[in-house]
């Protein structure tokens, strides 16, 4: 897990886009302590998302430039559809001085620095939801005038709030499909695991805990152990015993193949948007 607290960074954060993942990002940051919301500024059309951020302290503005104007790093976090109109409302402010993170799937760097200018110091960044908890799983490149600063600042930041790796651009796609939707996929087979234990007699709160703190112990022990998955599993697994019994089903049900497939259609997906 990531420190329970970071030293706090002395840069302002703008978010352009008050969705979903700026709000896991910017809590995630408040309650690692390296911003405190009253350096957080924000935009969105929606009045309830700005209201939300409001509400733990962020300052919102009517516009993106003025959000580009108030911070220091400015996430660029609406759907991807969106990107070029918001960079072209704040290339005009930018300045040598920011730091322009994009986390928006399938948009290029090329796009990016088309869009913010040659100047702009931009990096590509693919997080997922968990740096709610400090637990998210991140990639990044460098883009346009982005520099070994840039590239320190990004690492301090998402490493306050999980992990973050450096990575061709040409891979991005890939850890789209991977880690940025891989939540979605988690969260649907502790749904599943625990509809099982409730199908087989447990309590839907026991079965949910038991699900949930079985993939959180699990991979635990990849990540803490360093030993191969299918040697854990083995592991788990006792001669004509229980385990086997449902990898037995787990495998007649193709789930491997199911999972392999949900990964290489997200990126698929994640490259047609490159291509938009
Ligand atoms: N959700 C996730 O798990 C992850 C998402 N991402 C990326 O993050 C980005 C945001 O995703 P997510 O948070 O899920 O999406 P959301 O739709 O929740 O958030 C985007 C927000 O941007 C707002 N918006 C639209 N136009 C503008 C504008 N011109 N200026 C400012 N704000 C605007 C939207 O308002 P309205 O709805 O009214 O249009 C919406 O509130 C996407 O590019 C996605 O690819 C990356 C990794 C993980
Ligand atoms: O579903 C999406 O397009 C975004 C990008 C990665 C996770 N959510």
């Amino acid at each position: 897990m990531a420190t329970a607290t970071a030293p706090a960074l002395n840069k302002r954060i703008g978010f352009l886009g008050s969705g979903q993942m700026a709000e896991a990002l910017a809590r995630g940051l408040m309650k690692r302590g390296l911003v405190s919301g009253d350096r957080i500024a924000c935009n969105d059309p929606n009045p309830a998302r700005t209201n939300l951020f409001k509400s733990f302290g962020a300052t919102p503005y009517e516009s993106n430039a003025d959000v580009a104007r108030n911070a220091d790093v400015i996430f660029v976090a609406v759907k991807p559809q969106h990107v070029a109109q918001v960079l072209s409302e704040v290339r005009p402010v930018l300045t040598e001085g920011h730091t322009v993170v994009s986390i928006a799937a399938g948009i290029t760097i090329d796009k990016l620095v088309e869009a913010a200018g040659p100047d702009a110091h931009v990096v590509r960044v693919m997080p997922n939801t968990p740096c709610l908890v400090g637990e998210t799983a991140a990639a990044m490149c460098l883009g346009g005038k982005a520099n070994a600063d840039d590239e320190k600042l990004v690492r301090t930041i998402f490493e306050a709030v999980g992990k973050i790796y450096t990575v061709d651009e040409k891979l991005l796609a890939a850890v789209t499909g991977l880690s940025g939707s891989g939540p979605a996929y988690v969260f649907m087979m502790i749904e599943a695991l625990a509809d099982g234990g409730v199908r087989a007699g447990l309590p839907r709160d026991i079965a949910q805990a038991l699900a949930a703190q079985t993939v959180l112990g699990s991979a635990k022990m990849v990540l803490e152990t360093g030993t191969h998955p299918g040697a854990l599993k083995d592991m788990v697994t006792s001669p004509a015993g229980t385990t086997i019994a449902g990898v037995h089903e787990l495998e007649r049900a193709g789930t491997r193949a199911a999972f392999m497939n949900a990964v290489v259609a997200a990126t698929d997906r994640a490259n047609q948007l490159s291509k938009m």
